[in-house]
């Protein structure tokens, strides 16, 4: 559905996306994830159709994005800094949705109203940040996009309120095959979201992976011997990090999990534990394969 080919953007003397390449199934949510400065929002904008790349393609449905009115309509950017004309209440501010998204759905706005539960009369401006994160997403979910790009977007929502707020996002996903590209640095709310993900670093695309294969590729392992052990003992498999804390070592492997547990069973340890990483230990510790520095940040 969204096709990414080889796209660069610039500013000035900087490369900020240096030759990207994507492919996003419809009805999957993507989570694009990066360290600071990685070309994230840059790449959104792009994807969104509000920057234009230096060069390369975006396709969505096989149809370029820029400057295209009607797949405009049916994708919605929402942005980390929210914007609201001044004064504006809920109410008005439905109003101007309206007339802009082909596909608004005033039931469903009626409909949410149960859960975002704010008064429709209120300004927007007088909300506090969580409360106009969350009108946002109520005026979003409510032109019923076929996109949905969201950069940082559960920033500011209390614990309730993040959790119904996925509910919704997911429910559309299942129900009406909407897709969603979401870049968010707190990596807890994206894992038990994303179908795939992407790593970017300085510009380039690190790592693409559906998030089932990545977790189910790297691993945690601590081990103990009674004696010691030939250096060799983990030839053969991608160590992303190791460290050794008294007799115990700790390693963060790349591979089949069978594959290094029967591996490491041959050496007859005394104490042996294999672990799942969180995504945000697996993002740590893939941005210090690629060179991002993370020394005393490890536990
Ligand atoms: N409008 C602009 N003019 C000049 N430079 C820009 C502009 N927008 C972004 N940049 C630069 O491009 C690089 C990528 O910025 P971008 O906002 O895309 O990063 P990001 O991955 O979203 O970062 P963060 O996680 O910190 O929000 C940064 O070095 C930034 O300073």
């Amino acid at each position: 559905m969204i096709e990414v080919r080889n796209i660069k953007k610039g500013f000035d003397e900087l490369e900020a996306v240096q030759g990207i390449n994507l492919h996003i199934k419809k009805g999957s949510i993507y989570g694009l994830l990066g360290s600071n400065g990685a070309g994230k929002t840059t790449l959104l904008k792009m994807i969104a159709g509000i920057y234009k790349q230096d060069s390369g393609e975006i396709l969505i449905s096989g149809e370029p994005i820029f400057e295209n009115v009607q797949w405009k309509q049916r994708i919605i950017f929402l942005a980390d800094s929210l914007f609201f004309f001044p004064n504006s209440t809920i109410k008005q501010a439905a109003q101007f949705y309206k007339s802009m998204y082909v596909n608004w759905n005033e039931e469903r706005f009626q409909s949410l109203k149960d859960v975002f539960n704010i008064d429709v009369n209120k300004k927007v401006h007088r909300l506090s940040k969580g409360m106009q994160r969350q009108v946002s997403f109520w005026l979003t979910l409510s032109t019923m996009p076929d996109i949905l790009i969201l950069d940082e977007p559960f920033d500011g929502l209390d614990a309730v309120m993040r959790q119904k707020v996925k509910n919704l996002l997911v429910q559309d996903v299942a129900e009406r095959e909407m897709t969603i590209l979401i870049s968010s640095h707190n990596l807890r709310e994206v894992e038990d979201l994303c179908d795939q993900v992407g790593i970017l670093h300085h510009g380039q695309l690190r790592i693409e992976k559906d998030l089932d294969d990545l977790k189910s590729d790297v691993h945690k392992i601590q081990v103990a011997f009674k004696q010691e052990v030939p250096a060799v003992f983990l030839h053969g498999f991608d160590i992303l990090y190791k460290e050794e804390r008294g007799s115990v070592r700790l390693y963060i492997v790349r591979g089949k999990q069978d594959k290094v547990t029967s591996h490491i069973d041959t050496f007859h340890p005394v104490l042996f534990d294999i672990l799942p990483l969180t995504l945000e230990e697996i993002f740590i510790y893939e941005m210090r394969d690629v060179g991002y520095a993370i020394e005393n940040i490890l536990v």
